[in-house]
C-alpha cells in the first residue's frame, strides 16, 4: 500500500533537534510531517540510548552497597532505566501524535528527489513532498577495523551494553573519549574489571595535565585500568572469552574480556538516505555539509544535530534548531557563529565540566594568563561537598590577567555540571573573575566556590571563608 502525503514542513529524524523545529512550527499552524525510522528512538538518541539511560546508570551505579550482589543490582538498575527511557519515549511520542498539525510516520526515509522522501512501511511506503525539509538523523557507534572485531560475539555498542542485564566481568573499552570515559566509569562502579584502551599517547589529552592527571586518578582509585599509545590490532574469540590484542612500545599484550565496547567516535547517519537524489552533498568530514545558517547545498534543506558534523551534544542539536527556527519564522540573524563559551560535562563521578581555554591554549593564542585553582577538599567556602561525601576533585581557572575575564575553567567537582553553566554565562556576558568571586550564593552550594577559588588566584588574596 502507498500514500502520498503533502506537507509544508518534512523533519527527517526525531531527535532534539528534529522535534524541536516539528513542534515549533506545528504551533504556527504548519503542516508538518515527522519521520522516525524505529518506535523505539521516539526522541531520539538521547531520551532512549544516550544521555538519559547513561546518566541514570551512573546514579545507579553509585547506588550500590557493598552488600549489593553486582550482578543482580545492575539488572535491577538497567530494568529502571529501561522504565525510566520507555516513559520519555511515550512522553515524546504523546507530544507529537496530540498536535492536529503533525503527522508522525515510523519508518526509514530516504530521497527519491529534492522534494521528495519515500518511507518504508512495512510492505509499503508513504512518499512525503514539502516545501521545506529539516535532515536530523543523528550519527551512529563507529566500529573500527580491527581484525576480528566485527565478528566478535563480545562486541558491544553503547547501545547494546545499556540493553544488556549481563553485567560483563571483563570490559574492555576501545577508546577513551567521553562515552569510553563515562562507561568506563560506570561499569568500574558496578563491578566490571575494566581496561580502555586508547590510542593516543594522553587521555583527555586536550585538557592541561593537572586536569586529566587528576580525573584520571579518581578512575584509577576506582580500579579503572588505562593503556595509552595501544594499537589494537587483533581480536579473537574463545569459548569462554575474548582476547583483545594490542601493541604498545613494540610489544604485544593482551587482555581478556567478557564484553568489548567499541567507543571510537560516532559518525554521522547519511547510509540510505540517499543525498545525491536531492543534490545534497556531504562534507569531507563524513557529515551534511552545511553554512552557518544550516543550510545545505539545497537551500530549502536544513541539516542539524549530529548529522551536519559538528560537536556531539544534545544541547548543540538544540541550538541548531534555534537557528532554523529563526531562519524559518524568525529573523533570520542567528548562526553557528554566535555560539561563545560552550560548556562539556563528561558524567564520570564526579563529573568533570569544562568550558573556554585550558591554560596550554590560553598562554599559546599568547594571553597573559593569571590561574585560580583549588582542590575541591580543600575549599572551605563550600562544605557541600562534604555534606554529599564528594570531596575529590579540583577547580582551576584560567583567568585574562588583564582583564580579569575568564578565559576557561575546568571543574571536577561535585554539581560541576551545573557549576559551569554559570561559569560560561559569566563568559558570554564580560563578568569578570572578580565580579564572580564577590556575587551572592546560597549556601550551602557548589557555586559558592567561586567565593573561594576565585580569590586564590596567583597574586589574589586568599581568603578565609567559612562554613
Ligand atoms: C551513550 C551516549 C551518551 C551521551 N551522553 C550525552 C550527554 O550526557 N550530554 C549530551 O549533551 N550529549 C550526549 N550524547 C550525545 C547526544 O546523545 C547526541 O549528540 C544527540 O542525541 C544528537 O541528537 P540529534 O538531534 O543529532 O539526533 P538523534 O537524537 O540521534 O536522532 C536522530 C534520529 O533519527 C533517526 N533516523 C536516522 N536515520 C533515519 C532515517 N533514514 N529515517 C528516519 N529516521 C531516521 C534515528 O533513529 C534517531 O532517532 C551521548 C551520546 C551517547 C551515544
Ligand atoms: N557527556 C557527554 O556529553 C557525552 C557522553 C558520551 C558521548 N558523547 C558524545 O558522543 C560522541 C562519541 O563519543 P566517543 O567517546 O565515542 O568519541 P570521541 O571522538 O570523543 O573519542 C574517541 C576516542 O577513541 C580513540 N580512538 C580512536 N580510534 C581508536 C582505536 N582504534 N583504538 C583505540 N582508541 C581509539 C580516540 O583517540 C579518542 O580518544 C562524542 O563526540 C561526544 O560528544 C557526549
Amino acid at each position: 500500500m502507498s500514500t502520498t502525503i503533502n506537507a509544508d514542513v518534512l523533519v527527517v529524524g526525531f531527535g532534539k533537534g528534529g522535534k524541536t523545529v516539528a513542534a515549533k512550527l506545528g504551533g504556527l499552524g504548519r503542516n508538518v510531517v515527522l519521520v522516525e525510522q524505529s518506535d523505539q528512538m521516539y526522541g531520539g538518541t538521547c531520551p532512549n540510548v544516550g544521555c538519559v539511560p547513561t546518566k541514570a546508570l551512573v546514579h545507579h551505579s553509585r547506588k550500590r552497597r557493598p552488600e549489593d550482589a553486582p550482578q543482580e543490582w545492575y539488572a535491577r538498575s538497567v530494568a529502571e532505566v529501561h522504565a525510566l527511557t520507555s516513559m520519555f519515549r511515550a512522553g515524546n511520542r504523546d507530544a507529537m501524535q496530540s498536535a492536529e498539525t503533525i503527522t508522525l510516520l515510523t519508518g526509514r526515509a530516504r530521497f527519491t528527489g529534492p522534494h521528495t522522501v519515500e518511507v518504508a512501511q512495512g510492505g509499503g511506503h508513504a512518499t512525503v513532498t514539502a516545501d521545506t525539509i529539516v535532515i536530523n538523523t543523528g550519527s551512529e557507534p563507529i566500529v573500527p577495523d580491527i581484525a576480528g572485531l566485527r565478528d566478535s560475539k563480545r562486541l558491544v555498542t553503547s547501545t547494546d551494553l545499556i540493553h544488556s542485564t549481563d553485567l560483563p566481568e571483563r570490559l574492555v573499552i576501545i577508546g577513551g573519549g567521553y562515552l569510553g570515559l563515562e562507561f568506563a566509569s560506570i561499569y568500574g562502579q558496578f563491578g566490571s574489571q575494566v581496561t580502555v584502551l586508547e590510542a593516543a599517547p594522553e587521555i583527555l589529552g586536550r585538557l592541561d595535565d593537572d586536569v586529566a592527571e587528576a580525573a584520571l586518578d579518581v578512575m584509577r582509585g576506582e580500579g579503572v585500568e588505562f593503556v595509552t599509545s595501544a594499537a589494537v590490532t587483533e581480536v579473537r574469540d574463545g569459548v569462554a572469552q575474548t582476547d583483545v590484542v594490542y601493541e604498545r612500545d613494540g610489544q604485544r599484550h593482551s587482555v581478556p574480556a567478557d564484553a568489548v565496547l567499541a567507543a571510537v567516535g560516532r559518525a554521522p547517519v547519511i547510509r540510505g538516505l540517499d543525498l545525491d537524489a536531492a543534490g545534497v552533498r556531504t562534507s569531507e568530514r563524513g557529515g551534511i555539509e552545511v553554512d552557518e545558517h544550516l543550510r545545505t547545498s539545497q537551500p530549502h534543506i536544513f541539516a542539524l544535530g549530529d548529522v551536519n558534523g559538528g560537536p556531539q551534544f544534545t544541547y548543540i542539536s538544540l541550538d541548531d534548531s534555534r537557528i532554523v527556527l529563526d531562519h524559518l519564522v524568525g529573523e533570520g540573524r542567528r548562526s553557528r557563529a554566535d555560539r561563545v563559551a560552550i560548556p562539556a560535562t563528561l558524567f564520570m563521578t564526579p563529573p568533570l565540566a569544562t568550558v573556554g581555554l585550558t591554560e596550554r591554549e590560553a598562554r599559546a593564542a599568547g594571553h597573559r594568563v593569571r590561574i585560580a585553582k583549588q582542590a575541591v577538599a580543600d575549599i572551605v567556602a563550600m562544605p557541600r561537598a562534604y555534606v554529599v561525601e564528594e570531596t575529590r576533585g579540583l577547580m582551576k581557572f584560567v583567568l585574562d590577567a588583564e582583564t580579569d575575564e575568564i578565559l576557561g575553567a575546568a571543574l571536577l567537582s561535585v554539581d560541576a555540571q551545573e557549576i559551569v553553566n554559570t561559569i560560561a554565562l559569566a563568559m558570554r556576558h564580560h563578568v569578570t573573575a572578580a565580579e564572580l568571586r564577590d556575587a551572592v550564593y546560597t549556601h550551602p552550594s557548589s557555586t559558592e566556590a567561586l567565593n573561594d577559588v576565585l580569590a586564590m588566584s596567583e597574586g589574589g588574596d586568599r581568603r578565609p571563608g567559612a562554613c
